[in-house]
């Protein structure tokens, strides 16, 4: 893991204020009692994170950072799987959820631990600490439910958060089981006070409403002041969700992300975003990234920003060997470097953005083996619309193999293009790139 300096060394007066600089901070209870809470004694915190899937993904990674964060300075962190929200259901503003089968969210819950454990430290004076919200509720009965915890919770209240009010003047409404989400995550809170004196919840600003559901509830039946801190939502240039493309999200699991194409995301991110991300998504000083920005403005050409933006959040992410090899990669496929000194999992996860379609809804590589025409295999790996264009982009000598530049349009694939004895790559021009994996 890259080394996490505390808010001194990173060049700030105190926690709050460099969470606040980073961006990390939308709303809290009070500024001044959670500065003076994060500045005193440590106190234990806790974010949950729901198993809605089988792996986190960059959205989450703002929760995480700023765990890490608390951690540095000292408090003590517990991270809370919802492995019984998780069979609920969190109200968002799309639609009413799906219910995912209890052995999947069982499975899923699983990898987010291991995932979670990655960005924090385990060992050391204050270890985060691994809850699943099932260990009180999956046992609870119904009538449990209703008499202790439900008696503290007021209709009117409930009906007026934002994500309950929204659903419920939509078409489609809110069923009684989302409805009742509130009410799981409250008594969480309630749940880690007893158990573990926690004090303050951390969530995205979305969770605003569930936060203070726990807060309100501790007030009620303990009588005592707790606290909440919301970390923006992060947006794209386009105001859109971060990370999230048509459906895709930008995952922290490997297997279905690649460092490669993980290293890229961050690499491709627009001038008037990467400070902004520099800031948050890293733990680099202040006089670093005021460097940097001073860089974005006097040399924009040559990408430090976003060159240093991919290095971090990948290292820190993935490790730095992986890094390493998405680094080694991105300039491999480009023709600055040996694409044979790649390993076949970096290659492979390299390529992993150049899959076709596989005209069943999906995306495959496209296929060749030895003896095909390289022309054809050109269009396979979608280069160009025709064979005709291929042949003229040869002659014309725009077409690379493997990095060599092609001079024979009727050259046909060996046995020995197949870098790592799978994959061919195509290049068109400075940019385009194919792939194809041997049949
Ligand atoms: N509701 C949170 C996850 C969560 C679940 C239980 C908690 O106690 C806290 C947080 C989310 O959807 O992101």
């Amino acid at each position: 893991m890259t080394t996490v300096t505390d808010f001194k060394e990173a060049g700030f007066d105190s926690l709050f204020d460099e969470l606040k600089w980073r961006g990390l901070i939308a709303q809290c209870t009070d500024e001044d009692e959670l500065k003076q809470l994060l500045q005193g004694q440590p106190v234990t915190y806790y974010c949950g994170f729901d198993p809605t899937a089988a792996s986190l993904h960059v959205g989450n990674l703002v929760q995480l950072l700023n765990m890490r964060h608390l951690q540095a300075a000292g408090h003590h962190p517990i991270a809370l799987v919802g492995g019984a929200t998780g069979l609920i259901g969190d109200p968002r503003q799309s639609g009413e959820r799906t219910l995912n089968p209890k052995e999947t969210v069982a499975a899923w819950a699983q990898e987010l631990k291991s995932q979670i454990g990655r960005f924090l430290q385990t060992e050391g004076s204050n270890p985060v600490r691994f809850v699943s919200n099932y260990e009180w509720t999956g046992s609870m009965s119904v009538i449990d439910f209703l008499r202790d915890v439900g008696k503290n919770f007021r209709m009117g209240t409930m009906l007026a958060k934002d994500t309950v009010a929204r659903r419920l003047n939509s078409e489609e409404g809110i069923s009684f089981t989302e409805f009742s989400y509130q009410v799981l995550q409250g008594n969480d809170f309630l749940e880690l006070f007893d158990r573990y004196q926690c004090v303050l919840q951390l969530g995205g600003n979305d969770q605003w409403g569930n936060l203070t559901s726990g807060l309100d509830l501790i007030r009620k039946v303990r009588g005592k002041a707790v606290q909440v801190m919301t970390s923006p939502l992060i947006t794209d240039a386009q105001g859109k969700k971060f990370g999230k493309s048509e459906g895709n999200a930008v995952w922290l699991n490997p297997d279905m992300f690649s460092p490669y194409r993980f290293y890229q995301f961050w690499f491709n991110q627009a001038d008037n975003q990467v400070v902004k991300l520099l800031k948050t998504f890293t733990f680099l000083s202040k006089a670093e990234i005021e460097r940097l920005e001073q860089e974005v403005e006097n040399n924009p050409g040559a990408r430090e920003a976003q060159r240093v933006l991919a290095w971090e959040v990948t290292s820190f992410v993935h490790g730095e060997q992986a890094a390493q090899g998405a680094v080694d990669a991105s300039g491999a496929l480009f023709g600055r470097g040996a694409l044979s000194d790649l390993d076949e999992q970096t290659l492979a996860g390299a390529l992993q953005g150049l899959k076709v379609d596989d005209g069943k809804g999906g995306r495959a590589f496209a296929r060749a083996q030895a003896g095909d025409r390289l022309v054809d295999a050109a269009v396979q790996a979608g280069l160009f619309s025709s064979v005709s264009e291929a042949r003229k982009t040869i002659k014309s000598g725009g077409v690379y193999m493997n990095n060599e530049r092609v001079s024979d349009f009727g050259q046909t694939l060996q046995e020995g293009d197949f870098l790592q004895g799978r994959f061919v790559l195509v290049r068109r021009g400075k940019k385009a790139l194919g792939a194809l994996e041997r049949q």
